[in-house]
Order: C-alpha cells, then sequence, then structure tokens
C-alpha cells in the first residue's frame, strides 16, 4: 500500500490525455447503502444514470480496509474497482484519473479585497478556505504551499478580515477569507461576516470547490456545525427551486416554512443559490497528546455523526495538521483532481 501510495504522490503527474478527453463521470461516494452523489452537476442527465448504476454496484471487497467508510469516489472510477491503496490516508477520498500535477512551483499573493466585485476578474478556478475564525485556514495556506508567511497567521481570531487570493503556478488561485464566529475577538475585529462572504460566493463563477475548515483539536462546536448543516441542506434546497439573486438582489425564497424557521445561519441566499461542492478538511490532527478530551479522531467521528442527517451524501474529509504536514500532499492532489475535473 505504502509504495502505491507513494506512487500516487509521487507522480503528481496530468494523467495521459486519453483519460482526460473521457466525459467526466461525477463525484461519488460509496457507501453500504450504496447512496451516490454529485457534486456541482455539469450534466444532469449523466449524473442520474451513473448514480442508479452506482447504486446498483457491487459492495466492495470484505477485505478492504475502509469496509464501512463513506468514500469520497471521483470521477473516472466506479466504486467497485476501488481499492485500499486508493484511498488517501488520513481521508475517505478515492484518487482517480483525474489526480494530476498537484505539484506547487510558485506562489503569489495577489491582492485583498474587501469586496467580491474587487476580485481577480479572470478565469481561472479557485479553492475557498472557509471556517471558524483561528481553525487555521491561514496556516493551512501557508503548509500548502510550503512558505511560512505567505498568508499571514495570527493566535488571536480576526486576523484575515478581507478576501486574499493567492495565485499557484499562474495557473489557480487559494482564496483566504475571513473566519466566522468570532465572538470572543475585540470588538474592532468583528465584522459581518455573512453579509461579507456572501457576495463572494455569488460572485465566483470560478469556484471549484469550497474547503471547510474545522478544529479537530477540539469537540465539535455549534458554530461549525451549523455551517456544515447548512452546506450539507443546500443540496436539499437546491432541489425547492429556491432564491434567485438578480440586479443586486435577493428575489424568492419558496423553502418550506419550517426550513426557514429553522435558520440560525444566514447562509440561505448563497448556499441555496449555489451548489457548492464541499470537502471537510480536519486541521489541528497533530494536537494528539496535548489535548485533554478526546483524540482528533474521535472530534472527527463525533462530528461526522452529528452532520450526517443533513447529509444525504457524505462530503470528501481528510485530516491535516499545518505543524507537521500531515494531509499536505493528499489534499494537493484531492484538490488536483478536482481542479482537473473542473476544468474539462
Ligand atoms: N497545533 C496547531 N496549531 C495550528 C494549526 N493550524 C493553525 N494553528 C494555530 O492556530 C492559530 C490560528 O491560525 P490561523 O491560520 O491564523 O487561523 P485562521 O483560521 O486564518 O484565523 P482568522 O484569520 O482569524 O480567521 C495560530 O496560532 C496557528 O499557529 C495546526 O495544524 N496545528
Ligand atoms: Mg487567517
Amino acid at each position: 500500500m505504502l509504495v502505491l501510495r507513494n506512487r500516487m504522490l509521487a507522480s503528481l503527474v496530468l494523467p495521459p490525455p486519453s483519460l482526460l478527453l473521457r466525459k467526466p463521470a461525477p463525484f461519488s461516494f460509496c457507501l453500504p447503502t450504496r447512496l451516490s452523489h454529485s457534486t456541482r452537476c455539469r450534466n444532469p442527465t449523466q449524473n442520474a444514470s451513473s448514480a442508479s448504476k452506482t447504486a446498483q454496484s457491487p459492495p466492495m471487497s470484505d477485505g478492504a480496509r475502509f469496509v464501512g467508510t463513506v468514500l469520497f469516489v471521483p470521477p473516472g472510477v466506479e466504486p467497485d474497482e476501488v481499492t485500499d491503496e486508493m484511498v488517501l490516508p488520513g481521508s475517505n477520498i478515492v484518487v482517480g484519473p483525474y489526480a494530476g500535477d498537484a505539484r506547487i512551483r510558485e506562489v503569489e499573493f495577489l491582492k485583498s479585497s474587501p469586496r467580491a466585485k474587487d476580485c481577480p476578474k479572470d478565469d481561472r478556478p479557485e479553492f475557498a478556505i472557509l471556517g471558524r475564525s483561528n481553525v487555521g485556514k491561514s496556516s493551512l495556506i501557508n503548509a500548502l504551499v510550503r512558505k511560512k508567511e505567505v498568508a499571514l497567521t495570527s493566535k488571536k481570531p480576526g486576523k484575515t478580515q478581507l478576501i486574499n487570493h493567492f495565485l499557484v503556478n499562474k495557473s489557480w488561485y487559494i482564496v483566504d477569507l475571513p473566519g466566522y464566529g468570532f465572538a470572543k475577538a475585540p470588538n474592532a475585529a468583528q465584522m459581518n461576516w455573512s453579509a461579507f462572504t456572501k457576495g463572494y460566493f455569488l460572485n465566483r463563477d470560478t469556484l471549484v470547490a469550497v474547503l471547510l475548515l474545522i478544529d479537530a483539536s477540539v469537540p465539535p462546536q455549534k458554530i461549525d456545525l451549523d455551517c456544515a448543516n447548512w452546506l450539507g441542506r443546500n443540496n436539499v434546497c437546491c432541489s425547492f427551486n429556491v432564491n434567485i439573486y438578480k440586479d443586486g438582489h435577493f428575489i424568492t425564497c419558496l423553502l418550506p416554512q419550517c426550513q426557514i424557521q429553522s435558520l440560525s445561519w444566514n447562509f440561505l441566499p448563497f448556499f441555496c443559490a449555489f451548489q457548492i461542492p464541499m470537502t471537510f478538511v480536519f486541521t489541528k490532527c497533530d494536537k494528539m497528546k496535548a489535548s485533554k478530551g478526546k483524540r482528533p479522531d474521535e472530534n472527527i467521528r463525533d462530528f461526522q455523526q452529528l452532520i450526517r442527517e443533513n447529509y444525504r451524501q457524505h462530503p470528501a474529509w481528510i485530516m491535516t495538521s499545518s505543524v507537521t504536514g500531515l494531509g499536505r500532499d493528499e489534499l494537493l492532489l484531492h484538490m488536483s483532481q478536482l481542479r482537473n475535473y473542473w476544468d474539462q
């Protein structure tokens, strides 16, 4: 397994053109119950037929280490083709043929934007780093690009207050967003996160995926659960034809009353308007021994348990540490397959 894993991580080359020319299959999740999933629906017909195919596929081999694990199966991989070696360590992510050049050769801070309309206007794909203030968003960016201070970090929450675009290999962006929920921060550092970030999500057609960062060194936090739950319900929201953003205004919201009443977040407008592929990135997984409570893997399990009912299909997730580099290469490889698929 190690050899194969290393080969996957070390090869880091673009898949052969024949694979890239293949019609993209949807991302799916391989469950014991055989649920399937698509992230961004580029071709609903194809997704539907492939989903039913997934639903009929035979279960994975009983000998596989990840039996019972909810796997993220990328385009080009049939769930019943998945082997142990194809699953990235510390994650539920299967590596498929769209995984490509994950090396970061150069990175530059491009700009800070106070509003979405100030963000770079080009067609480069981008990944948004979302999460609670102090969860480690800026640190993760530094770890991914292997530079200490490309993104500014701080022990105090509320450090990142603008939309920061980092250009990688002159071809794609990582976007550091301000964190949500820093009630403990000084007043000066507080801001209307929702209004601020909403504009970003509504205006970025080039968004490949959202990486939602969750601190694995602490038990599940309500604010993260709220955020994750809303992202999960977004899939449901989309099927209600809700919410149209036009001329700078939200003009319709046809959600069932019960869902409107249960709103505790202002996520509804933008997450209902767009179906955004997401990955849970669990941070601070190095804090194994230091934490007094549960271990990060237990916190991760608890978190996933708590959000499960809001997800018909479970997202990709991965364990990381910006201190030890855990999950760094794996996350980059995953981002490359999302990117290459998006590029089709
Ligand atoms: N042990 C450990 N500490 C981390 C890790 N990632 C971040 N930290 C620490 O957590 C604190 C916050 O990190 P930041 O990267 O600034 O967090 P942020 O999410 O960007 O915060 P805001 O900009 O306020 O939204 C810093 O003291 C980091 O050193 C990690 O993987 N392990
Ligand atoms: Mg930050």
